[in-house]
């Protein structure tokens, strides 16, 4: 059994008449300790995989586990656990808190977990030791983009999802926070989902999954994934 399963998952939403179809069969694996990266064109369905893999949403039907937990069959109060301790996330606007500072935001988080990790080491850990006590309007967006990280990264979670983590980024920028997830990743073994629309991502990741029309139209492994700071667009 893989670590992230998802079979013959179906989202379909309906709005009065219309119904659409968000996720129509998606099936796809992530291995524990990967880094992979979903990629598709606007609409195809990237945000609803995260969505669901999060616990913020529920599927149609088909089945999505995590580390052999069937989170397709929790209901609302097995999702509040779920989401409070088994992942954490990172988005493309921060959404810091903006009267406090780095170390509280980071704090914040692991204050609702059973087993968080030191605020101030994870802090350290994405190189800010030195900017703690600063409130997000003084850092810059990057920085705020790893406190966000920090944030995830001391509920100390099964999964660490990011949904275009670089997006509000320039470029220099973005590359750091590519690297740093990449690190991460290899240096604590968590395993990482990042979705995004940039195809260069893909060269980073242990595993790529195409997402086309509501289903995974590729998935391939990646023996050996380039370097974030390597990696141009
Ligand atoms: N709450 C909703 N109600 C109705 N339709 C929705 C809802 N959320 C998503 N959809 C539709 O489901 C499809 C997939 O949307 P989704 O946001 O997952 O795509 P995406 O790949 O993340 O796109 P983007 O890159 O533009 O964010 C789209 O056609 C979208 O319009």
């Amino acid at each position: 059994m893989s670590f992230v399963e998802f079979e013959d998952v179906r989202k379909v939403y309906r709005t009065g008449e219309v119904e659409v179809r968000a996720l129509d069969g998606m099936s796809f694996s992530i291995e524990r300790g990967e880094l992979a990266v979903i990629v598709g064109p606007s609409g195809a369905g990237k945000t609803t995989v995260l969505n669901l893999l999060g616990g913020m949403d529920s599927c149609t039907s088909g089945t999505i586990r995590l580390d052999g937990r069937l989170v397709s069959a929790m209901d609302e109060r097995a999702l509040t656990q779920y989401r409070r301790h088994d992942v954490g996330f990172v988005f493309q606007f921060y959404n810091l808190v903006q009267n406090l500072t780095a170390l509280e935001n980071v704090e914040l988080a692991s204050q609702i977990c059973r087993d968080p990790l030191p605020a101030a080491d994870v802090l350290a850990q994405v190189g800010l030791a030195d900017r703690r006590d600063n409130f997000p309007a003084q850092l810059s967006g990057g920085e705020q983009q790893r406190v966000a990280i920090a944030r995830a990264l001391a509920k100390n979670p099964k999964l660490l999802l990011c949904d275009e983590p670089t997006g509000a980024l320039d470029y220099r920028t973005g590359k750091q926070i590519l690297g740093l997830l990449q690190t991460t990743c290899r240096n604590t073994g968590h395993t990482v989902v990042i979705v995004t629309h940039n195809l260069a991502f893909t060269q980073i990741a242990d595993r790529v999954i195409r997402v086309r029309e509501g289903r995974a139209a590729s998935v391939k492994t990646n023996l050996h994934p380039a370097d974030a700071q390597t990696v141009e667009w």
